[in-house]
This record gives C-alpha cells, sequence and structure tokens, in this order.
C-alpha cells in the first residue's frame, strides 16, 4: 500500500484544458459571424416633444459620427400585425427571394429617430446581409439639436413641421419672421 502511486490529477486536468479549448474555438468560429456594432454616447432619448419622444444629441457630435447600429426583426411578406401602430416602426425591406419588399421593424434607438422633410441631419443606411440600420451625422450637430431622419414623402400622420411652416407664413404676413427648429439645449 505504501508504495502505491496515488492516481495523479493529470487525467481531470487534461480534460478541463480540452474542454477549455473547444469552448475557445467554437467561440472563435461563433465570433467569424459577429456585425460590428458602433453607436455614440452623446445621444439621449426626450420623451416629451411636438413630435413624441426624440433622439437628442446630449454633446456637439461632428459631421460622419455613427449615432447607432440597429438590428432589426424582419417580418415575412405579407405578414401582417394587428394594429397600426407597430407600421409606424417598420421600414421597407428587401427580401432577396422576393419582388416585393417586406417589412422590418427597427428595434433599439434606431425607432426613435423623428421625421424631417427639411432639417434632417442623419442619414440611414440598410446593411441587408447583416440585417441592421446603421444611422450617421450628416453635418455636425450642436448639443441640443434633435437627431432627425427623412420617412420619405408619403407620411402616415400629420407633420409638425408643415404645422410650424404655415405657422411662421402666416406670422410673417403679419409682419413677424423667422422659421424655428425645436432645441432643448436648455435641458442639458
Ligand atoms: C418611428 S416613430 C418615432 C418615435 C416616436 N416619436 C415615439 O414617440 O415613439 C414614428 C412616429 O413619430 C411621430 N413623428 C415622427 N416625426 C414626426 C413629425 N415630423 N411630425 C409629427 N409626428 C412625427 C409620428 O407619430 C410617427 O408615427
Amino acid at each position: 500500500m505504501g508504495d502505491d502511486v496515488p492516481m495523479t490529477t493529470a487525467a481531470p486536468e487534461k480534460k478541463k484544458e480540452e474542454e477549455e479549448e473547444n469552448r475557445e474555438s467554437e467561440m472563435e468560429e461563433m465570433m467569424k459571424n459577429a456585425v460590428p456594432i458602433q453607436r455614440s454616447l452623446d445621444l439621449c432619448l426626450v420623451l416629451e416633444t411636438p413630435r413624441g419622444r426624440g433622439v437628442f444629441a446630449s454633446c456637439f457630435i461632428s459631421s460622419g459620427t455613427i449615432l447607432d447600429t440597429c438590428p432589426i426583426l424582419l417580418l415575412q411578406p405579407g405578414e401582417s400585425i394587428p394594429g397600426r401602430t407597430i407600421w409606424d416602426y417598420s421600414y421597407n425591406w428587401p427580401t432577396p427571394n422576393s419582388p416585393t419588399p417586406t417589412q422590418a421593424i427597427i428595434l433599439g434607438l434606431g425607432s426613435m429617430f423623428n421625421h424631417s422633410s427639411s432639417r434632417q441631419n442623419v442619414g440611414w443606411r440598410r446593411n441587408v446581409e447583416n440585417q441592421v440600420v446603421v444611422y450617421t451625422a450628416l453635418r455636425d450637430v450642436r448639443r441640443g439639436e434633435e437627431l432627425l431622419i427623412s420617412y420619405g414623402s408619403r407620411l402616415t400622420f400629420r407633420d409638425v413641421e408643415e404645422d410650424e411652416r404655415r405657422k411662421e407664413e402666416s406670422k410673417e404676413e403679419e409682419g413677424d419672421g423667422g422659421l424655428g427648429g425645436l432645441d432643448v439645449e436648455g435641458l442639458f
């Protein structure tokens, strides 16, 4: 008994190492398909604006900054969702095997960008392969300015900018003047 060599811990240790190596190579494999996410920390959500909730610059943002990379929820062609509201948060999305585009719900902050016909300062681009939308500052943006995209010309709601324009026009006719933009710099 005294001369017996005790069982070493080498076998379980080796097994552990192998498992760790396997985990690492599985992870490496998985990371080959990773989509890089770029986003700015200089954004905030303002809850009550004439357009509802909106995304604003909490610091100066320089032209060309990637503001966010948002994943999407792709709907099936022809898929219908009861209720209208969700469609206000969807974009047309090309589908490889279908002649007609389907709809995609934009997840994250992407769904919070409001529309402007004349003062948009954010551009967006679909990355169809990775199923993300990338939002980029089109010009320098001041702290406190709202970040606005274009939804195109077929709006499903009454555009506050139109109302503002009409108000300004009637003011101009009365001898007042100037088109104002929403600016919440005082809030920060
Ligand atoms: C994608 S959501 C944007 C986030 C929305 N403001 C919220 O609070 O959830 C689109 C909706 O925002 C509102 N909206 C966006 N731009 C607008 C604008 N220029 N005038 C009025 N409402 C606007 C409309 O209600 C529209 O259906």
